[in-house]
């Protein structure tokens, strides 16, 4: 993974950042990394997620998932961190058979997939690293009674990662499902490349192996400097440019299978940073659909945001047939990826032109150990933005007050005071 962070610099960009900060910084990133290799080195919460490309045990998931290799389909069954690095996994790298997530409670969504999908050849991929969300449990128990309706033995389809206790732990101790652990000390939404994100992208073909080797080799990039690591050099000007009002950070992946990897930063920032008035408002876009779409306002609205451009620099491409057609001349002998690099380079440079800071992160190509650095680079960039803000990064005290009143409500609780209802309807 390479970074280039030269248009949130302050001779392009406003908000922008001086090189004299830049070195500044540098100064406490060399702390932060101090601090950061020490929470690795002591299995810390959460610090422990950077040590999974050393600790990640391979053979023991295509172990686990052995009984499930001649499913044509996986539906895993989690939310949040438990759902969205395995999607980004799946969703980015060549499968061989469909990867379906329920990870939201709606009846029209689950009713309409439980119907198409053939249960029989589907594998059941259930995670939550508590073992007691609400969302997942609910979920999972309707599916397994579909399977059961439809003649399968949902418990010989099913495989099960989480933690030693909890609700799903029970239920698996109880069906003898086999499990997979979620590992000590990784919170769910820096779990990508644990068991949580590896199994399913095993049972589809995906080569976790290279995925792990990309991810190594970005741990391997982790130094004291930002300007030597790009992981460091993201974290750092996203705090950088939070703190000087770009409190929006516009994620814009320009390759459609990238397109969940966005939604998983988002989790991975939010959850993590969001504390304390602090971090940036992750939104997803994609290129180029969002030059169409969006872009309107990223150049000429609020001047609160950093987008994040993320582009492989090779990949597969397609020839654009001749047509000669009048006014597109400049189509004649181009591609659809030269058409697509050369939107994705004006962009950037209609953003920089009036000063809006934006930053490139680059992929070699949208494969098994690129996509495995990218999922390691951020979550070491997000560890070290923490480490600058100050905040508790590996905690998400604020998503948890909405689940307890939830709870309280289907146990019979009265109605919430807490909001207040303005009613407007037609006469
Ligand atoms: O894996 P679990 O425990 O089901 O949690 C799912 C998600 O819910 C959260 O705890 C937030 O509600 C996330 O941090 C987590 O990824």
């Amino acid at each position: 993974m390479d970074i280039d962070i030269g248009n949130a610099l302050d001779a392009v960009a406003a908000p922008g950042v001086s090189r004299e900060y830049l070195d500044r910084l540098d100064r406490r990133v060399a702390d932060a990394h101090e601090r950061i290799e020490r929470g690795m080195a002591d299995d810390e919460f959460g610090y422990a997620a950077l040590n999974l490309p050393e600790r990640v045990d391979t053979a023991a998931i295509r172990d686990a998932v052995a009984p499930l290799a001649d499913s044509e389909a996986v539906l895993t069954v989690g939310i949040g961190g438990s759902a969205l690095g395995a999607a980004t996994l799946t969703d980015a790298l060549d499968t061989d058979g469909e990867a379906y997530y329920l990870d939201n409670v709606d009846p029209a969504q689950v009713s309409q997939l439980l119907d198409d999908l053939d249960l029989e050849s589907t594998a059941l991929n259930v995670v939550s690293r508590s073992g007691t969300t609400a969302e997942t449990l609910a979920n999972f128990l309707v599916v397994r009674e579909a399977y059961a309706d439809a003649g399968v033995d949902w418990t010989e389809r099913t495989l099960v990662t989480t933690g030693d206790s909890g609700n799903l732990r029970d239920l698996a101790d109880e069906h003898d499902l086999p499990v997979l652990p979620v590992p000590d000390g990784v919170p769910g939404r820096f779990s990508a490349l644990s068991t949580v994100g590896l199994a399913p992208a095993a049972i589809l073909g995906i080569d976790i192996e290279s995925v792990v080797t990309g991810a190594s080799a970005e741990r391997e990039s982790l130094s004291g400097s930002l300007y030597e690591t790009p992981a460091y050099a993201y974290g750092a000007i996203t705090y950088a440019l939070a703190a000087r009002g770009a409190n929006v950070n516009v994620v814009m992946p320009y390759h459609e299978t990238l397109e969940t990897y966005a939604e998983w930063y988002a989790q991975l920032s939010a959850e993590s940073l969001g504390k304390d008035g602090l971090g940036q408002t992750p939104v997803r876009a994609l290129g180029a659909t969002d030059q169409h779409s969006q872009l309107q306002l990223y150049r000429a609205g609020p001047n609160d945001k950093l987008v994040t451009f993320v582009h492989a620099r090779d990949g597969p491409d397609v020839a654009i047939p001749s047509a000669e057609l009048e006014g597109l001349d400049y189509l004649e002998g181009a591609s659809l990826g030269e058409l697509r690099d050369a939107e994705f380079e004006a962009t950037e440079a209609s953003l920089a032109d009036v000063g809006l800071p934006n930053v490139r992160i680059e992929i070699e190509r949208v494969d098994a150990a690129s996509v495995g650095g990218l999922l390691y680079g951020m979550e070491a960039a997000t560890v070290l933005a923490g480490e600058l803000y100050g905040v508790e990064t590996f905690t998400q005290p604020a998503v948890e007050w909405g689940k307890e009143v939830a709870r309280d409500l289907l146990r019979g609780a009265d109605a919430l005071d807490e909001t207040t209802s303005l009613r407007v309807t037609r006469e």
